[in-house]
């Protein structure tokens, strides 16, 4: 429930800990799906049917590495959806790609376009001003950040572009991450200025911190990215 215009559902995909978000229009019953993952595809696809909806668009925020995006998937159910990705994911296939400040509009839904590159060069942030929401996507989780060793990432780009496009954003602005693996479901722009421990220390003290994260590498990588890269569907 977000308003008397729009539906809000927050979904979670929990092998790889991913938040899918669903936001549809009721006056012209269109829909939006930001981060779809495949194997809750068809749970995405019954809830949108359920729920009197058409699939418009079914966006993400990256390439993911982590889990196969449901974009492809849900073209079986909705035949006229457009898949979107942000214009700097320069290797992936997508219907369209969307350059900084675009707003993508599904009735009375409309999602400005923030290039937040850093996690990947190809990450955006998706903010709905009506709503007061930002979809960050992995540029900033609860309190916590993308991770920046692969996929052209880049500590200090993600400083700057979490400074100049997420921060500025209004306090309390809702802050909507890709995924959390602490059970935390949702932040504002206030809280993670205040209590993010890694985006509230000075630029070298977070690259230091980014480049000394030593995190695994996820499990699905070598899996994710080639189908991700062809829009959720198996590589050629
Ligand atoms: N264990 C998971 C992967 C966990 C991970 O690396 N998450 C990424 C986002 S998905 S690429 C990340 O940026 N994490 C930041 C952090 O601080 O945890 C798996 O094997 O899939």
């Amino acid at each position: 429930m977000a308003n008397m215009k729009i539906i809000f559902r927050q979904l979670f995909e929990k092998e790889s800990s991913t938040f899918t978000y669903l936001l549809g229009c009721k006056r012209t019953r269109k829909a939006i799906i930001i981060d779809p993952v495949d194997i809750t595809a068809n749970r995405d696809a019954e809830l949108i049917r359920d729920l009197n909806f058409n699939l418009s668009y079914a966006i993400n925020t990256h390439v993911h590495a982590d889990h196969i995006t449901g974009t492809h998937k849900l073209r079986s159910f909705f035949p006229e959806v457009k898949t979107g990705l942000g214009s700097s994911a320069k290797i992936a296939k997508s219907d369209e790609k969307f350059p900084h400040l675009h707003i993508v509009t599904v009735g009375d839904i409309s999602l400005e376009v923030r290039h937040t590159p850093g996690h990947t060069n190809g990450c955006v942030t998706y903010v709905e001003h009506g709503l007061g929401m930002a979809f960050t996507g992995d540029a900033v989780l609860i309190r916590g950040c993308g991770r920046t060793d692969f996929q052209e990432g880049s500590a200090a780009t993600l400083f700057k572009s979490v400074l100049e496009q997420i921060w500025t954003l209004p306090d309390h602005f809702q802050v909507y991450p890709a995924h959390d693996y602490k059970g935390r479901t949702v932040s504002s722009v206030e809280e993670e200025k205040r209590l993010n421990p890694r985006l509230t220390k000075k630029k070298e003290e977070f690259i230091q911190i980014m480049e000394n994260l030593n995190l695994p590498y996820p499990k699905k990588i070598d899996l994710a990215l080639p189908w991700n890269i062809n829009c959720g569907s198996e590589p050629a």
